[in-house]
């Protein structure tokens, strides 16, 4: 009952037919769903969604403070990522054991002196993928997702392992297992047959990165405090934290899937949306070469004065956020302007959505990185612009993320010119990240001699 004796309004929404999946279909995906519920019923919504019976999705960012404080992830929704992890799903962990937990990630991951730390080794990587690209370019177009994902997941993996591998040769041989693992356990094979081989390779190929991370952890804790103090390194921090080997391995698992397809897709749709406008790719290339003179790469103090750079990533993930969406279960009973939500109710985080909503985006589809200026930003709500999540479950890799997204665009774009393969029609779909459909595929040419 409200304050006035009156019932709060009901949630609108669509008639619940089945369990959502036919009409998210329908619409061609769960985000021209979401586009099209809120058109029709406003900022609140409630709809089946598949696997959570009932959620109510919310699109508008003053609504979504209320929100922002919740500290649960509805369990079912997250299952599938279970298998992965043997201490426990890290996505659903109660806030008692997340909180803490969260606390060391970001003391490793947000923390300046750890991105001093690997810039060297980070900026290593994106000058070799440069390099392999400079010789192949000449053959043909290059893959951009593809190249870049693998990228991405060598750096997570350099900095979540880093030194502690004997060799490069083990980084690759972590980053190959991984690799297999993903695509055995998000896959379903067509045969038994097949099926029962897929399984065998993907708990061999997890094995080996357990494997890993206890060789990794053993070496660590031989060599004492001294190290086992340093801010820079993920392991040692959580060793020194008092967290179990288990939960030290599925960390270093889910940060590597958490890290690598967000990274890499977001990098690939800058340089999509770039070579689709020149005018501003132009300018980006002009404020690398003020800054960078004729280094090839950046240094890490050179990535806050890359402020043009730094507005077209930022203007891309609204366009193209790499995680579209997030879910909450509320803890407590709360209102959404009007409406009563009460606890238990899963919560939907149309990411994508609230970044296209038009009361605080005007002609929201149109790439305008003029948007990010500290004038534009400062007059819209907190919440309007969310690629990373919100409150204490959002993404605690966000700082090193762009860290590495501005180092590998600056190399790529201080060496070469993009332009986008005649004849593909690049498609954005939604399987676990935000991916075109068929890769993004760009013929380079170097721009200086
Ligand atoms: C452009 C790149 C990235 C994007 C767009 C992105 C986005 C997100 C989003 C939307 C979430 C869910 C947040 C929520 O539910 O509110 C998330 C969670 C998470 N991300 Fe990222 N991410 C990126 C890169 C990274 C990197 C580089 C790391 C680690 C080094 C990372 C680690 C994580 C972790 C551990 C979580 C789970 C958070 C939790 O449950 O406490 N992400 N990310």
């Amino acid at each position: 009952m409200r304050g006035d004796g009156t019932t709060p309004p009901q949630i609108p929404g669509p008639p619940a037919e089945g369990d959502g999946a036919a009409a998210v279909a329908a619409a061609g995906g769960l985000h021209n769903y979401q586009l099209r519920l809120h058109a029709e019923y406003g900022p609140v919504v409630r709809f089946p969604l598949p696997g959570a019976d009932v959620a109510v999705s919310v699109a508008d960012p003053v609504l979504l403070e209320a929100t922002a404080k919740i500290d649960k992830r509805p369990e079912r929704l997250f299952e599938f990522l279970a298998p992965l992890q043997e201490s426990g799903n890290l996505q659903t962990l109660p806030a008692g054991e997340h909180g803490p937990w969260r606390r060391v990630l970001l003391s490793v991951l947000a923390g300046r002196p750890s991105h001093e730390a690997h810039f060297a080794r980070l900026s290593a990587l994106a000058t070799e993928l440069a390099g392999q690209w400079a010789e192949r370019a000449a053959q043909g177009a290059v893959a951009l997702q593809k190249d870049l994902s693998a990228l991405s997941l060598r750096m997570i993996c350099e900095y979540a392992l880093g030194s502690g591998l004997e060799s490069p040769e083990s980084a690759g041989r972590v980053v190959s297992a991984f690799e297999e693992v993903l695509t055995a356990y998000l896959t379903r094979a067509d045969t038994p047959d097949a099926e029962r081989e897929r399984r065998a390779r993907a708990e061999e190929a997890l094995a080996y990165l357990r494997a890993s991370v206890d060789r990794v952890l053993a070496a660590h804790r031989e060599r004492g405090a001294a190290e086992r103090a340093d801010r820079s390194d993920l392991i040692a921090a959580l060793a020194a934290a008092g967290e179990s080997t288990a939960r030290i391995r599925d960390t270093v698992l889910m940060t590597m899937l958490a890290a690598h397809h967000t990274t890499g897709v977001a990098i690939s749709w800058t340089l999509y949306l770039l070579a689709r406008h020149p005018e501003a790719a132009e300018r980006v290339t002009g404020e690398l070469d003020r800054v960078l003179g004729d280094r090839p790469a950046p240094g890490y103090g050179d990535l806050k004065k890359l402020t043009y750079l730094d507005m077209v990533l930022r203007e891309t993930m609204r366009l193209y956020p790499p995680g579209p969406y997030g879910a909450r279960e509320a803890t407590e009973d709360l209102m959404l302007g009007e409406y009563r939500v009460p606890a238990g109710t899963t919560i939907f985080y149309p990411f994508w959505a609230v970044h296209l909503n038009p009361d605080h985006w005007p002609d929201p589809h149109v790439f305008d990185p003029e948007r990010f200026t500290p004038e534009a930003s400062a007059g819209r709500p907190r919440l309007a612009y969310i690629p990373f999540g919100l409150g204490p479950r959002s993404c605690e890799g966000a700082a090193l993320a762009m860290v590495e997204a501005q180092l590998v665009l600056a190399v790529l774009l201080k060496r070469f010119r993009f332009e986008l393969a005649p004849g593909q029609t690049v498609t954005p779909v939604e399987r676990f990240v935000l991916w075109a459909a068929d890769d993004i595929h760009m013929n380079l040419t170097p721009r200086e001699p």
